[in-house]
This record gives structure tokens, C-alpha cells and sequence, in this order.
């Protein structure tokens, strides 16, 4: 392992940073690694708001915005927010960490029976160390499995949620399933089921937030990406070097990310303005929610896509079950009008360089394919691609 790791400059140039340095801190933000600097003056957050979601179907609007309010002030403070009283009855999280287990304990052949690189999807079963989101790492200490949107798998009820017939060009599943064991898929969708409304709730929350109709974003939500990644952490070493990490500091290449973690076994942080790390350990009945990459574009940076990063120190096993929410493939992102203005204001508009954009409008596709092949380098979908140049990679890249 090298014991220096390229870090961008002031003026984007790169140098070489020491590791050991403790003035700064290391992550993996858009396609690559980069850094801050500890602040020697920290104002930044210190802890992880929590929003009461118990009047989310209330009839009152009134009690609507409130919850939007305290979310769209959480995004702008920290980017991460915990969420109680959500709806999803406390068994469906029991069932889903039951599986989990159950899972992870199969044997290797049987997990492996659907190894991510058997997928051009680049779903599936990833083993210990596989993926490696900080580069002075040996690697992730964690094994996941990742499925997501499919308009082809019954479950997922593509003609439902959009009165259309599957496009032609989708000639297979994009999942893949473990042989020999049906209780695996039947578990999962039993919980994406279950997340999915939720997650969708929260979309039409966030167009309150920004002062839209509420019903302002369902058009980029209409059979949008999702992913959702089983992960099973075991103990690092706690007398070993930092650089032991179950996953490696990163801000989520998602809009929005909602986290069940299991009970008793905290070990997610979350990084704040000044560099310092925030414990966001497992409150029972909540999810963990963190703002991505997409939302923050959207918002113009006002949410940010909070860095983080997993370190199991606690000597017990650790699950948690993310759930990943990105708009439509197909939908041109823009910075949203009602962000162009000043920071602490809420009027539209604004003047000069406070109206401007700080990123161009996007396709969510083109995005989600520059962010997931450079982090899979030794997957046959990147190695097939690899003298492609990055402007003309397209979504459907993960289709063949
Ligand atoms: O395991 C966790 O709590 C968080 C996982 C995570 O950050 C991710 O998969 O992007
Ligand atoms: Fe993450």
C-alpha cells in the first residue's frame, strides 16, 4: 500500500498529501478520492437531528410542511437525519435482520452462485474486500449483495406504478439471485416492498420542503433507480491502524439513501465541515437517512452529500440494509429555481452570481454509469468499456 495518496490541490492540481497527516481527512466523493482539512475552529454540527414522522399523512398541509421544514433544514445543516415514527412496523426490520443473517451465514459457493461479476448490472454478491472506496486500504471489510430497480421482476409491479409494458430493450432481469435459495428474493422484495412507499413519501416531502407542489417531483420519480445492499460487517481490529474500515469515507452517489442498521452495533460516522467524525449509531424504530450526490446538484449544494464511512469496532458482527432512491434514468437533472437564490434567503430569484448554478443540468443515467464503473474497475461491464471514452458511456450500458 502506498503511504501517500494523490490529493487535490488548491487549483485543482494534484499532489502528493502524507497519510499520516492528521490535518487531513480522506473520502471518495464523485469518482474519486480527495480530502478536507481538520478545521482548527469547528462550528460544523455535532450530532444527527431526528424528524417525528408521525403526521406524514395527516390531511392538515399545515402539519405537512412542518416535516418538511425540519427536513429541508436538516439536508441544509448536516445532510444526514435519523426519521421515527415512519410506519414501517418495528417486525418488518426484525425480519429483514433475521434474513440478513441467514444469508451471509450460506456457504460460499452458494453466495458466490450469484457473484456481482456474473451480472452486467453489476448486481449481486460482492465478498470481504472486494470493493475498496478508500485507496489506503487494504480494502472494505464487508460482504454485501446488492439488487435493485427491475422492470421485469413481478414483484417490482413496473405496469402498476406506470401503465406501461417493459420497453423491449430490456431483455432480461437486471438482478441476480443465489441458487437454491427462493426465501432470499422472497425476503427482500418483502422489505423493498415495504421501503419503497416510504421512500416515496419522502420525495413529495422534499418538494414541500423547497416550496414546490407537492406532487412537484413524481415525474422523475416514475420507475426510478433503486438500489438496496444487504451488508454484513464483521469486527475490524481495534488495536490495528484507522485504516481498517469496514467501508471506506464516501458521499452516496444516490438523491436519497435510507438506512436501516441493526440494534447494539454502532459504527457509521459521518463527517462534518471542520473534518471531524459524528457518530450516527442505531436508534431502534428509525432509519438513518443521508442526501446524495443527485440532491445535492439539485439543491445547488444547499443539502450537501455528507461524507461517511463504516468502522466496526464494537467486536460483534454488524448488518445494516441501506436503501438507495434516484430519479429516472432518463431525467435531465437541473438545479431547482427556488435553490439559485442566496443562502440564508427564501425568496426566489436572487441577483448575480448568488442566481448562478453551480452545476449543469444532468442526465441521471449518464451520471449513475461515470460514478458506478470507475468505483468496479475489474468488473467484466468496465473492462468491456474501458477504451470508451466516459462521454459517450450511457445507461444502458448495464443492460447488455
Ligand atoms: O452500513 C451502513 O450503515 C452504511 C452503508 C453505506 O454508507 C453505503 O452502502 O453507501
Ligand atoms: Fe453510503
Amino acid at each position: 500500500m502506498a503511504d501517500v495518496l494523490p490529493a487535490p490541490a488548491a487549483g485543482g492540481a494534484h499532489s502528493q498529501v502524507p497519510m499520516t497527516d492528521k490535518k487531513y481527512v480522506y473520502f471518495h466523493s464523485g469518482a474519486e478520492a480527495t480530502y478536507r482539512e481538520v478545521s482548527d475552529n469547528p462550528s460544523s454540527f455535532t450530532s444527527i437531528p431526528t424528524i417525528d414522522l408521525a403526521d406524514l399523512d395527516s390531511g392538515s398541509l399545515e402539519d405537512r410542511k412542518r416535516i418538511a421544514k425540519e427536513i429541508y433544514d436538516a439536508c441544509h445543516l448536516c445532510g444526514f437525519f435519523y426519521i421515527k415514527n415512519h410506519g414501517i412496523p418495528q417486525s418488518v426490520a426484525d425480519d429483514a435482520f433475521a434474513l440478513l443473517k441467514r444469508f451471509f451465514a450460506l456457504d460460499t459457493e452458494t453466495k458466490m452462485s450469484a457473484h456481482v461479476q456474473k451480472n452486467p448490472a453489476i448486481r449481486g454478491y460482492e465478498p470481504m474486500m472486494e470493493t475498496q472506496l478508500d485507496a489506503r486500504t487494504a480494502g472494505d471489510v464487508k460482504e454485501a449483495f446488492t439488487m435493485g430497480d427491475c422492470v421485469l421482476e413481478p414483484e417490482q409491479d413496473y405496469v402498476g406504478k406506470t401503465s406501461q409494458q417493459p420497453p423491449a430493450k430490456f431483455k432480461r432481469p437486471q438482478n441476480i439471485w443465489p441458487k437454491d435459495v427462493p426465501w432470499w428474493r422472497e425476503g427482500i422484495y418483502k422489505y423493498y416492498n415495504s421501503v419503497y412507499p416510504l421512500a416515496m413519501k419522502l420525495v413529495r416531502v422534499f418538494a414541500l420542503g423547497f416550496g414546490l407542489e407537492e406532487t412537484a417531483f413524481d415525474k422523475d420519480f416514475r420507475f426510478p433507480i433503486t438500489g438496496m445492499r444487504p451488508l454484513h460487517y464483521p469486527p475490524t481490529p481495534v488495536d490495528k491502524d484507522e485504516a481498517s474500515v469496514g467501508l471506506g469515507a464516501h458521499a452516496d452517489f444516490s438523491w436519497l439513501t435510507l438506512v436501516l442498521q441493526e440494534e447494539g452495533v454502532p459504527a457509521l460516522e459521518v463527517l462534518n465541515q471542520d473534518g471531524i467524525w459524528v457518530g450516527a449509531p442505531p436508534e431502534r424504530g428509525t432509519f438513518v437517512c443521508n442526501v446524495g450526490q443527485y440532491l445535492e446538484r439539485q439543491s445547488n449544494g444547499r443539502f450537501p452529500a455528507t461524507v461517511h464511512r463504516v468502522r466496526n469496532m464494537t467486536g460483534k458482527e454488524r448488518y445494516s440494509l441501506p436503501f438507495f432512491l434516484t430519479p429516472d434514468p432518463d431525467v435531465n437533472l437541473g438545479v431547482l429555481d427556488c435553490c439559485r437564490d442566496q443562502q440564508d434567503g427564501s425568496a426566489e430569484g436572487g441577483s448575480g452570481e448568488d442566481n448562478k448554478a453551480k452545476y449543469e443540468p444532468i442526465n441521471v443515467g449518464d451520471l449513475y454509469i461515470r460514478r458506478i464503473l470507475p468505483a468496479r474497475k475489474k468488473h467484466p461491464t468496465s473492462i468491456r468499456n474501458i477504451n470508451v471514452p466516459q462521454e459517450q458511456w450511457s445507461y444502458d450500458m448495464l443492460l447488455q
